[in-house]
Protein backbone atom coordinates (compact mmCIF):
# COMPACT_ATOMS: atom_id res chain seq x y z
CA UNK A 1 0.00 0.00 0.00
CA UNK A 2 2.27 2.51 -1.21
CA UNK A 3 1.10 6.33 -1.09
CA UNK A 4 3.14 9.66 -2.12
CA UNK A 5 1.01 11.43 0.12
CA UNK A 6 0.13 11.57 4.10
CA UNK A 7 -0.97 14.00 7.12
CA UNK A 8 2.59 14.46 8.58
CA UNK A 9 4.76 18.22 7.94
CA UNK A 10 6.65 16.89 4.81
CA UNK A 11 3.93 15.26 3.09
CA UNK A 12 0.09 16.03 4.51
CA UNK A 13 -2.49 18.52 2.80
CA UNK A 14 -0.50 21.72 1.94
CA UNK A 15 1.92 19.72 0.00
CA UNK A 16 -1.03 17.24 -2.02
CA UNK A 17 -0.90 20.11 -4.62
CA UNK A 18 2.60 19.27 -5.80
CA UNK A 19 1.40 15.94 -7.25
CA UNK A 20 -2.65 16.31 -7.14
CA UNK A 21 -2.91 20.19 -8.37
CA UNK A 22 -6.48 20.24 -8.56
CA UNK A 23 -6.21 20.28 -5.18
CA UNK A 24 -6.54 24.36 -5.61
CA UNK A 25 -9.07 23.77 -8.01
CA UNK A 26 -13.06 24.92 -8.21
CA UNK A 27 -15.00 22.74 -6.06
CA UNK A 28 -12.47 21.70 -3.34
CA UNK A 29 -13.93 19.58 -0.16
CA UNK A 30 -13.87 19.58 2.73
CA UNK A 31 -15.47 23.29 3.56
CA UNK A 32 -16.61 25.40 6.83
CA UNK A 33 -20.96 25.13 6.43
CA UNK A 34 -22.18 28.13 7.54
CA UNK A 35 -25.35 27.34 8.67
CA UNK A 36 -26.87 31.37 7.90
CA UNK A 37 -25.74 30.87 4.35
CA UNK A 38 -26.94 27.67 3.28
CA UNK A 39 -30.71 28.08 1.73
CA UNK A 40 -33.29 26.24 2.11
CA UNK A 41 -34.28 24.34 -1.03
CA UNK A 42 -37.84 22.92 -1.04
CA UNK A 43 -36.89 20.78 -4.14
CA UNK A 44 -34.61 18.72 -2.01
CA UNK A 45 -35.86 15.42 -1.61
CA UNK A 46 -35.86 12.83 1.05
CA UNK A 47 -32.57 11.00 1.65
CA UNK A 48 -32.97 7.18 0.49
CA UNK A 49 -30.90 4.92 2.45
CA UNK A 50 -31.14 1.30 1.41
CA UNK A 51 -28.31 -1.11 2.79
CA UNK A 52 -28.18 -4.74 2.70
CA UNK A 53 -25.75 -5.90 5.88
CA UNK A 54 -24.76 -9.01 4.01
CA UNK A 55 -22.91 -6.96 1.81
CA UNK A 56 -20.37 -5.78 3.96
CA UNK A 57 -16.96 -7.44 3.20
CA UNK A 58 -13.99 -6.56 5.16
CA UNK A 59 -12.28 -3.91 7.44
CA UNK A 60 -8.83 -2.29 6.34
CA UNK A 61 -6.46 -0.57 7.04
CA UNK A 62 -5.31 1.28 4.16
CA UNK A 63 -2.22 3.56 5.79
CA UNK A 64 -4.22 6.88 6.28
CA UNK A 65 -7.73 5.72 7.60
CA UNK A 66 -9.69 2.47 7.83
CA UNK A 67 -12.60 1.46 5.80
CA UNK A 68 -15.19 -0.92 5.63
CA UNK A 69 -15.70 -2.76 2.21
CA UNK A 70 -19.20 -3.56 0.53
CA UNK A 71 -19.81 -5.83 -2.59
CA UNK A 72 -21.18 -3.27 -5.24
CA UNK A 73 -22.31 -5.55 -8.21
CA UNK A 74 -25.80 -5.22 -7.83
CA UNK A 75 -27.98 -2.52 -6.51
CA UNK A 76 -28.91 -4.23 -3.01
CA UNK A 77 -27.09 -1.27 -0.69
CA UNK A 78 -28.24 2.12 -2.39
CA UNK A 79 -28.54 5.60 -2.08
CA UNK A 80 -31.19 7.49 -3.55
CA UNK A 81 -32.98 10.47 -3.29
CA UNK A 82 -31.70 13.96 -1.76
CA UNK A 83 -30.22 16.26 -4.28
CA UNK A 84 -28.46 13.14 -6.26
CA UNK A 85 -30.54 11.71 -9.48
CA UNK A 86 -30.65 8.21 -10.19
CA UNK A 87 -29.31 5.01 -7.90
CA UNK A 88 -25.89 5.76 -6.05
CA UNK A 89 -24.49 2.26 -4.75
CA UNK A 90 -22.42 1.99 -1.65
CA UNK A 91 -18.82 1.25 -2.00
CA UNK A 92 -17.28 1.59 1.69
CA UNK A 93 -17.01 3.66 4.72
CA UNK A 94 -14.43 5.29 6.99
CA UNK A 95 -13.73 7.93 9.38
CA UNK A 96 -11.53 10.92 9.94
CA UNK A 97 -10.36 11.65 13.17
CA UNK A 98 -7.91 13.96 15.26
CA UNK A 99 -5.76 13.93 18.25
CA UNK A 100 -7.78 15.34 20.19
CA UNK A 101 -11.51 16.00 20.80
CA UNK A 102 -11.14 19.60 19.51
CA UNK A 103 -10.44 18.67 15.85
CA UNK A 104 -10.74 15.83 13.43
CA UNK A 105 -13.66 16.14 11.36
CA UNK A 106 -13.05 17.58 7.53
CA UNK A 107 -16.60 19.65 7.50
CA UNK A 108 -16.85 22.20 10.00
CA UNK A 109 -20.26 23.96 11.16
CA UNK A 110 -19.77 27.93 12.13
CA UNK A 111 -16.15 27.17 12.49
CA UNK A 112 -16.89 24.20 14.54
CA UNK A 113 -14.81 21.01 14.32
CA UNK A 114 -16.22 17.75 15.81
CA UNK A 115 -13.71 15.18 16.89
CA UNK A 116 -14.32 12.85 14.09
CA UNK A 117 -16.68 12.12 11.01
CA UNK A 118 -17.69 9.13 9.21
CA UNK A 119 -18.12 9.49 5.45
CA UNK A 120 -20.38 6.63 3.36
CA UNK A 121 -19.03 6.56 -0.08
CA UNK A 122 -21.94 5.91 -2.85
CA UNK A 123 -21.14 5.77 -6.37
CA UNK A 124 -23.50 6.71 -9.12
CA UNK A 125 -24.73 3.60 -11.07
CA UNK A 126 -25.17 5.20 -14.67
CA UNK A 127 -21.77 4.53 -14.83
CA UNK A 128 -19.84 1.23 -14.62
CA UNK A 129 -17.86 1.53 -11.66
CA UNK A 130 -16.21 3.01 -9.04
CA UNK A 131 -12.97 4.35 -10.63
CA UNK A 132 -15.22 5.31 -13.82
CA UNK A 133 -17.54 7.19 -11.80
CA UNK A 134 -14.92 8.94 -9.91
CA UNK A 135 -13.91 10.72 -13.06
CA UNK A 136 -17.13 12.23 -13.44
CA UNK A 137 -18.72 15.34 -12.13
CA UNK A 138 -21.93 13.69 -11.23
CA UNK A 139 -20.13 10.32 -10.22
CA UNK A 140 -19.93 10.14 -6.01
CA UNK A 141 -22.35 10.90 -3.61
CA UNK A 142 -20.55 10.59 0.20
CA UNK A 143 -23.05 11.15 3.02
CA UNK A 144 -20.89 12.31 6.72
CA UNK A 145 -21.83 12.23 9.73
CA UNK A 146 -20.20 13.82 12.67
CA UNK A 147 -19.38 12.21 15.56
CA UNK A 148 -19.45 14.21 19.18
CA UNK A 149 -18.28 13.79 22.19
CA UNK A 150 -21.21 12.00 25.07
CA UNK A 151 -22.38 8.99 25.94
CA UNK A 152 -20.88 5.94 24.43
CA UNK A 153 -22.52 4.93 21.53
CA UNK A 154 -22.85 1.11 21.23
CA UNK A 155 -23.68 1.49 17.48
CA UNK A 156 -19.58 1.91 17.21
CA UNK A 157 -18.57 -0.48 18.96
CA UNK A 158 -18.14 -3.37 16.40
CA UNK A 159 -16.33 -1.49 14.38
CA UNK A 160 -14.01 -0.16 17.28
CA UNK A 161 -13.97 -3.97 18.07
CA UNK A 162 -12.55 -5.05 15.12
CA UNK A 163 -9.76 -2.23 14.96
CA UNK A 164 -7.88 -4.88 17.18
CA UNK A 165 -7.13 -6.87 14.15
CA UNK A 166 -6.07 -4.33 11.82
CA UNK A 167 -3.62 -2.27 13.79
CA UNK A 168 -1.03 -1.36 11.07
CA UNK A 169 -1.41 -0.25 7.32
CA UNK A 170 -2.18 -2.96 5.10
CA UNK A 171 -4.31 -5.09 7.74
CA UNK A 172 -7.20 -6.37 6.39
CA UNK A 173 -10.01 -8.82 7.99
CA UNK A 174 -13.61 -10.06 7.35
CA UNK A 175 -16.09 -7.59 8.76
CA UNK A 176 -19.63 -9.30 8.06
CA UNK A 177 -22.98 -8.87 8.41
CA UNK A 178 -22.92 -4.76 9.09
CA UNK A 179 -25.57 -2.73 8.92
CA UNK A 180 -23.83 1.04 8.22
CA UNK A 181 -27.65 2.66 8.78
CA UNK A 182 -27.22 1.87 12.78
CA UNK A 183 -23.96 4.49 12.27
CA UNK A 184 -26.80 6.92 11.19
CA UNK A 185 -28.57 9.94 13.40
CA UNK A 186 -32.51 9.78 13.87
CA UNK A 187 -32.93 13.01 11.81
CA UNK A 188 -31.71 12.87 7.57
CA UNK A 189 -32.03 16.50 7.76
CA UNK A 190 -28.99 17.48 5.44
CA UNK A 191 -26.64 20.40 4.19
CA UNK A 192 -25.22 19.54 0.46
CA UNK A 193 -23.08 21.19 -1.88
CA UNK A 194 -20.70 19.91 -4.92
CA UNK A 195 -17.36 19.27 -3.58
CA UNK A 196 -14.11 16.94 -4.03
CA UNK A 197 -13.19 13.61 -2.77
CA UNK A 198 -11.11 15.05 0.63
CA UNK A 199 -7.87 12.54 -0.11
CA UNK A 200 -5.80 12.63 -3.11
CA UNK A 201 -6.58 12.46 -6.14
CA UNK A 202 -9.07 15.04 -5.02
CA UNK A 203 -11.48 14.26 -7.69
CA UNK A 204 -14.07 16.96 -7.89
CA UNK A 205 -16.96 14.37 -8.28
CA UNK A 206 -18.93 14.26 -5.18
CA UNK A 207 -22.10 15.58 -4.43
CA UNK A 208 -21.68 15.89 -0.28
CA UNK A 209 -24.33 15.46 1.69
CA UNK A 210 -23.55 16.48 5.41
CA UNK A 211 -26.10 15.70 7.86
CA UNK A 212 -26.49 18.16 10.25
CA UNK A 213 -27.65 16.34 13.30
CA UNK A 214 -24.38 14.45 14.84
CA UNK A 215 -24.13 10.88 16.46
CA UNK A 216 -22.23 10.53 20.04
CA UNK A 217 -18.89 8.76 20.64
CA UNK A 218 -17.68 8.53 24.03
CA UNK A 219 -13.36 9.36 24.99
CA UNK A 220 -13.12 6.31 25.58
CA UNK A 221 -14.13 5.25 21.90
CA UNK A 222 -11.96 7.94 20.54
CA UNK A 223 -8.71 6.08 22.43
CA UNK A 224 -9.53 3.42 19.87
CA UNK A 225 -9.73 5.26 16.83
CA UNK A 226 -6.21 6.91 17.68
CA UNK A 227 -5.03 2.96 18.50
CA UNK A 228 -4.36 2.83 15.06
CA UNK A 229 -1.00 3.46 13.24
CA UNK A 230 -0.40 4.96 10.02
CA UNK A 231 3.10 2.73 9.76
CA UNK A 232 3.05 -0.92 8.88
CA UNK A 233 4.46 -3.60 10.75
CA UNK A 234 7.92 -3.24 10.80
CA UNK A 235 8.39 0.43 10.50
CA UNK A 236 8.55 3.57 12.98
CA UNK A 237 5.28 3.25 15.33
CA UNK A 238 3.00 6.46 13.91
CA UNK A 239 -0.18 6.85 15.70
CA UNK A 240 -3.15 7.23 13.61
CA UNK A 241 -4.59 10.78 14.20
CA UNK A 242 -5.07 14.27 12.26
CA UNK A 243 -6.09 12.16 8.95
CA UNK A 244 -8.28 14.91 8.26
CA UNK A 245 -7.85 17.44 5.00
CA UNK A 246 -8.62 21.31 6.21
CA UNK A 247 -11.55 23.35 5.12
CA UNK A 248 -10.90 25.04 1.50
CA UNK A 249 -12.15 27.75 -0.19
CA UNK A 250 -16.14 27.96 -1.43
CA UNK A 251 -14.45 29.58 -4.28
CA UNK A 252 -18.54 30.96 -5.10
CA UNK A 253 -20.20 27.71 -4.38
CA UNK A 254 -23.70 27.67 -2.84
CA UNK A 255 -24.70 25.22 0.25
CA UNK A 256 -28.20 24.15 0.15
CA UNK A 257 -30.15 22.44 2.89
CA UNK A 258 -33.02 20.10 3.32
CA UNK A 259 -34.55 21.77 6.31
CA UNK A 260 -36.39 24.58 7.24
N1 LIG B 1 -12.75 11.31 2.21
S1 LIG B 1 -13.48 11.05 0.83
O1 LIG B 1 -13.82 12.34 0.23
O2 LIG B 1 -14.61 10.17 1.01
N2 LIG B 1 -12.40 10.41 -0.15
C1 LIG B 1 -12.35 9.19 -0.64
N3 LIG B 1 -11.32 8.85 -1.45
C2 LIG B 1 -11.13 7.49 -1.90
C3 LIG B 1 -12.35 6.70 -1.98
C4 LIG B 1 -13.23 6.94 -0.80
N4 LIG B 1 -13.34 8.32 -0.37
ZN1 LIG C 1 -13.45 10.65 3.88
Amino acid sequence: MSHCWGYGPSDGPDKWCKHFPIANGPRQSPINIISGQASYDSALEPLKLNYDPSNSTDILNNGHSFQVGFVDDTDSSTLTGGPITGTYRLKQFHFHWGASDYRGSEHSVNGIKFPCELHLVHWNTKYLSFGEAASHPDGLAVVGVFLKIGAANPRLQKVLDALEAIKSKGKQTTFSNFDPKTLLPDSLDYWTYNGSLTIPPLLESVTWIVLKESVSVSITQMGKFRSLKFSGDGEAHCCMQDNYRPTQPLKGRKVRRSFK
